[in-house]
């Protein structure tokens, strides 16, 4: 059977029925009635899962959903924000909206992630797609404090380069669920799987207010996003390859060019701990003045190469 608009909506109603000390009013008018704390500035952020560039068909739609807000909640934790609340607008395509279990599976997985980090759906707009592929686009709120919020321009010269966890982990993943999508049928968001289950930095990013002249998520790879921060800064850096942390079974090239590990990459004058919540923190390189921007790798210098995601472009792997 089909879904209707309206049943959908008050499927999704029904399991967002939680208003805050931050939401007056979610789901029901026409608009959300939000009312932040005195002292704090809002971060606002918007993302897009697109079937077919974001998600697939070899995507358990659970994953996909959990997946369609960590991403949200990852550019919040690298403002350093606390997440309060999220919108979906949801364009289901007619395979989407005739089958329920993969609409239902896809809510599941947005609220399993919503649940883990106390955020609440707020909001959104639903709609059948004009074409074949399923749309969802995540909004999230959240608050730091005014003034604070962590920004990609502020690293200066001679702060230290840092990484949170692993990387290379999401192309890994990714590579093996395309090949062998049955192996990952059963898999559960445990923190062992960065493609399919991302943790966003939540609470180290809290920590890094404290901590970081710049920070930003590391979503289109190490080496395009460094040369984001870099650009935005106005310095160039020096990357050590050779310490850059990979995780379990992916390559450097993964790492530097993969993208999806929603990391976050921060720089620091400050004594920074080995481990911030139980989450590795690695120093990988040194921010320097000019533009350049290089590779270190086995004794041997070369500039770095922007190899990460690039939408719009045919150059994506
Ligand atoms: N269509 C758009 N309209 C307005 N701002 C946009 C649009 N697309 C991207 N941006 C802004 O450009 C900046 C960089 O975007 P993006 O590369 O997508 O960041 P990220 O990789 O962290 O998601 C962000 O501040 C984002 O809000
Ligand atoms: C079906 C499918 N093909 C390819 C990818 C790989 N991929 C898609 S987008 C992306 C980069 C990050 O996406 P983007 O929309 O730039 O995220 P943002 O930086 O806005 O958080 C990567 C590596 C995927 N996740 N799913
Ligand atoms: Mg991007």
């Amino acid at each position: 059977m089909p879904y209707g608009e309206l049943e959908l909506i008050r499927e999704i109603r029904r399991k967002s029925l939680r208003n805050s000390e931050f939401i007056r009013f979610g789901i029901g008018d026409d608009a959300a009635v939000l009312r932040p704390r005195k002292g704090e500035d809002l971060v606002v952020t918007t993302d897009f899962s697109l079937e077919d560039v974001h998600f697939a068909d070899f995507h358990p739609p659970f994953a996909a959903g959990y997946r369609c807000l960590a991403r949200g909640l990852s550019d919040v934790a690298a403002m350093g924000g606390r997440p309060l609340a999220a919108f979906l607008s949801l364009a289901l395509s007619p395979r989407w909206a005739q089958d329920r279990t993969k609409t239902r599976e896809f809510l599941r997985g947005l609220h399993a992630v919503a649940d883990q980090f106390g955020v609440v759906l707020a909001g959104g707009d639903t709609a059948g797609a004009p074409g074949k592929h399923t749309v969802a686009d995540i909004i999230v709120v959240g608050a730091v404090p005014r003034g604070k919020a962590l920004l990609r321009s502020g690293a200066r010269p001679g702060d230290a380069i840092y990484v949170t966890g692993r990387l290379g982990g999401a192309a890994a993943e990714f590579e093996a669920l395309r090949t062998d999508p049955k192996a990952f049928r059963k898999v559960k968001p445990d923190g062992m799987h960065p493609h399919l289950f991302p943790q966003p930095r939540i609470a180290v990013g809290h920590r890094l207010l404290k901590l970081a002249s710049s920070c930003m998520d590391v979503s289109d790879g190490l080496s395009t996003d460094l040369l984001h921060l870099c650009e935005a800064s106005g310095v160039g850096a020096s990357l050590h390859a050779d310490v850059i942390p990979l995780a379990p079974h992916s390559t450097l090239d993964q790492a530097l060019n993969g993208g999806e590990d929603y990391e976050l990459l921060f720089t620091s004058r400050r004594s920074v701990p080995r481990r911030i919540n139980g989450i590795e923190i690695t120093k990988i390189g040194i921010v320097t003045e000019g533009k350049n921007v290089s590779l270190l790798q086995k004794g041997r210098e070369r500039r770095l190469r922007r190899g990460g995601w690039q939408h719009l472009t045919q150059e994506n792997r």
